[in-house]
């Protein structure tokens, strides 16, 4: 099928790789075109594990393609997706300038040939029909376009825009987005007529027609609104799960149990399950914060306050919060101390640091008056040193924590796992490590003479 994918961000690309591979033609489209020139010349714009790959043999074979005109992929592709990005404003709702401005460009290009436009950014229930309005306004700017219906506009040269919208929400992590991306758990289709779930199927054949032994993946095909809103629901629950267990490892903390054990014990139950039960610094990248206080927000025009999500938030923060705080115990003034951050990505295997709790501890210490050294092995230092030029980054974690007063672990890259021990405490002034991330062996960093605190653990 012929494919255009407009927003070639994460979850664009990632998607249009994928489909190029099992086939389609995908065009990719972005209004960056510096973006798009250097994708065209194979410089992928994200650490994404497995990605480089697959967009470099889809390029080669012509399956995928890039451009910097909407007006190319709205005309010659039969299925368009939105991937564009939705950010949070400052009252918590999404940010839809982007989703509007393409909604509208694809209305201003359709020729009359039935098209199905896929919301797959994460958009506010209700957004399926509000895209259905924007693509109809555009239609309407068409010169000598006629929407059926719109009174008083030319009809020199008709055109009947024929298009469904559809909710195909997106469920990959980075970092794993690749992976995710060829074994979903399940593929939710949320549309309003039988043609535009047909076209789907046929789109997404490749996941749902399983092998002779293979898994029949589940196919979610519901309404609009439910889809958008599965898509909330599945980030509010992990995020929750995720601030559950750090409540959990507070009340470890205070009263000597171990939340690892506790986490382990619980999972085994199958209701509850053990992933998304590993207690930290708080968790963080593009989608959680933002999705969570959207959600609070849908609630909020409701008049419903979401007692449960709001809560969620705040013990996320108080757990940015309680590095600060360990660090504050141990070093009681932190004015003029140095402090080393191992990890700045917002979690490992991605160089993504939006709303990167490391980020958040790093400016926290600068305005205390402490000197920030971090160190990350992808994220590159400039990208780091724009988010907060106060911070040093250093090029390897020894570096970083020469002669720092403490070291904090901000993400469980499995390189700080290797890191000779002794080695660090050599290096540090004081011995106090403070592990966010409950990734060190704790018995181990103790015999190397350092003062481990981890989170909820002995
Ligand atoms: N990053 C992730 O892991 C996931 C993201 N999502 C959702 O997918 C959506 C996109 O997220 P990301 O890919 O992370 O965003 P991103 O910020 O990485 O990419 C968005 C892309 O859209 C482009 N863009 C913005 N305005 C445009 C316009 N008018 N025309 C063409 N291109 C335009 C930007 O230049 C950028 O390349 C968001 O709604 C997000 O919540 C959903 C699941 C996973
Ligand atoms: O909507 C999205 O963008 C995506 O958001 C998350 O994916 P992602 O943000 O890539 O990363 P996660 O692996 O979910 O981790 C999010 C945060 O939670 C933290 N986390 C995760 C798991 C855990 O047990 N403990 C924990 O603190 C991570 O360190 C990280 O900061 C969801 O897992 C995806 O299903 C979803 O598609």
């Amino acid at each position: 099928m012929r494919v255009g994918v407009i927003g070639t961000g994460y979850v664009g690309l990632v998607t249009g790789a994928c489909l190029a591979a099992v086939g389609h033609r995908v065009r990719c489209m972005d209004n960056d075109a510096l973006k798009i020139e250097r994708l065209r010349r194979g410089v992928i714009p994200i650490h994404e594990p497995g990605l480089e790959d697959i967009v470099q043999r889809t390029s080669a074979n012509g399956s995928l393609e890039f451009t910097a005109d909407l007006a190319e992929v709205a005309r010659g592709s039969e299925i368009i997706f939105i991937t564009v990005g939705t950010p949070s404003r400052a009252d918590g709702s999404p940010d839809l300038t982007a989703v509007r401005a393409v909604a509208r460009g694809i209305g201003s290009h359709l020729d009359g040939s039935y098209r199905v436009i896929v919301n797959k950014s994460t958009v506010p229930v209700g957004s399926g029909n509000w895209v259905r309005m924007l693509v109809e306004e555009g239609a309407r700017q068409l010169e000598g376009a006629t929407v059926v219906g719109a009174p008083g506009v030319s009809t020199a040269h008709p055109v009947e825009p024929a298009f469904d919208v559809v909710s195909n929400p997106e469920f990959l992590r980075e970092g794993s987005a690749v992976w995710d991306t060829f074994n979903p758990d399940r593929i939710v289709i949320g549309a309003e007529c039988e043609q535009a779930v047909a076209v789907m199927r046929e789109l997404y054949a490749h996941w749902i027609a399983p092998e002779p032994l293979g898994r029949a993946l589940p196919l979610v095909v519901t309404d609009l609104a439910s889809a958008e809103m599965i898509k909330y629901a599945a980030n509010a629950f992990l995020a929750t799960k995720i601030s559950f267990v750090n409540e959990m490892a507070n009340i470890c903390e205070r009263v000597g149990a171990d939340v690892q054990q506790v986490a382990e014990a619980i999972g085994l139950d199958k209701r509850i399950g053990r992933a998304f039960l590993n207690a930290g610094a708080g968790w963080g990248g593009s989608c959680f914060p933002k999705d969570v206080s959207a959600l609070v927000s849908t609630g909020r025009e409701y008049g419903y306050e979401c007692a449960l999500l709001k809560a969620t938030l705040s013990v996320n923060e108080a757990q940015k919060q309680s590095v600060v705080e360990k660090l504050q115990r141990e070093l009681r003034i932190l004015k003029g101390r140095t402090v080393a951050i191992w990890g700045l990505a917002f979690k490992p295997h991605t160089d993504d640091i939006r709303c990167a709790p490391a980020l958040e501890v790093a400016e926290q210490l600068v305005a205390l008056g402490c000197r920030v050294v971090a160190h990350d092995p992808v994220v590159p230092s400039e990208r780091a040193r724009e988010q907060l030029p106060e911070m040093q980054v250093a090029a390897d974690p020894l570096a970083a924590a020469a002669q720092a007063d403490a070291l904090v672990v901000m993400t469980e890259w499995p390189l700080y796992s290797e890191i000779d021990l002794s080695v660090l405490r050599r290096r540090l002034r004081q011995p106090i490590l403070i592990d966010g991330r409950n990734c060190l062996d704790a018995a181990a960093a103790r015999a190397a003479g350092l003062t481990y605190i981890g989170v909820g653990r002995p």
